[in-house]
């Protein structure tokens, strides 16, 4: 029997048309969402990843503010433009498209954001919310890629409450900010968090329930260890070189043999990555929604 899929480009729409709805409301109260891009240098992918931004705003009817930033950008020049975005009552939310060049100081910059406009939800204040577990009524914004997987789950019936759950990787975007959401509780899971440093790996993955790969490690998910009806999640996006073509390719951190162990899978394109554009979009409209309600 074959792994059921874990369809994030059909749950994306679906709440891409919830929020049309949402805009359409605030419309009627005057109010427009905006998301602004701030895109440091001309790596393609980034370039890529914000054009697909705009357009899922496009297609929900939140207008678009972009900024393009030369790689050389002084730190000065980019706190210039942060503090213009927080003024700027067009923008109701945005992010900083992450990494930064390393001349950069990120963490100064994401903190610089103004916290009811973080469309990213890595402000220390709203992570912070998370940790004291204040967001709920939603206060604030929340990871998009860790919500999207929860909500992603959510949208199959995937139930979590008392499963086990391993996160792999520690990073500030999916790792960290995951086991926080899991384990509130009204989504109730058990989570470990591993990561590169830990030893072995195989005797967690024997208890998992659900994997989340979020480690950015090609393959470092076998099969073998793997509980038969296993709930696995790919996030890890690698480029590595096709030793028979030498083309570099896309490789994410479980090896794909593990499908055979799985009873829901996320598939890579089509799956955690629309989830976290949506999210985004959440984001942003509720931002608006609480601007609109407090004027
Ligand atoms: N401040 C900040 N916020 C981010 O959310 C952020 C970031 N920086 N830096 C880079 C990563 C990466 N990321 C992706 C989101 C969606 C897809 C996505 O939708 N991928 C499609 C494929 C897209 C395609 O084929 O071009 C899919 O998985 O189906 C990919 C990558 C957000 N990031």
């Amino acid at each position: 029997m074959g792994a059921r899929t874990l369809d994030g480009r059909a749950a994306s729409a679906a709440i891409k048309a919830e929020l049309a709805q949402r805009v359409a409301a605030l419309a009627e109260r005057g109010v427009t969402p905006g998301l602004g891009t701030v895109l440091v240098g001309d790596d393609p992918a980034s370039h890529s990843y914000v054009g697909g931004k705009h357009k899922d705003c496009a297609e929900v009817g939140i207008s678009s503010i972009r900024r393009e930033l030369p790689a050389d950008v002084s730190q000065e020049d980019l706190e210039a433009v942060i503090d213009e975005l927080n003024a700027d009552p067009a923008c109701t939310g945005y992010i900083v498209q992450l990494p930064l060049p390393g001349h950069l100081d990120t963490n100064a910059i994401l903190e610089r954001v103004d916290p009811a406009k973080d469309a990213d939800g890595l402000h220390p204040t709203n992570l912070g919310r998370l940790v004291l577990n204040v967001s709920e009524p939603m206060t604030s914004p929340l990871p998009c890629t860790p919500n999207g997987i929860v909500e992603l789950l959510r949208r199959h019936d995937v139930d979590l409450a008392g499963r086990h759950v391993l996160v792999v990787g520690r990073g500030v975007t999916v790792g960290r900010p995951m086991g926080l959401i899991l384990t509130r509780r009204e989504i109730n899971a058990t989570v470990t968090l591993a990561h590169t440093g830990t030893e072995d790996l195989d005797a967690l993955l024997a208890q998992a329930d659900v994997v989340v790969a979020a480690a950015g490690r090609p393959h470092m998910i076998g099969a073998d260890a793997l509980k038969d009806g296993v709930v696995l999640l790919d996030v890890g996006v690698s480029r590595v070189e096709d030793p028979e073509t030498g083309k570099k390719r896309l490789t994410g951190d479980i090896d794909p043999a593990a499908a055979a162990k799985a009873s829901w899978i996320s598939p890579n394109p089509g799956g955690v990555g629309p989830m976290t554009r949506a999210m985004l979009l959440l984001n942003v409209v509720e931002a608006a929604e609480r601007h609109a309600g407090s004027r």
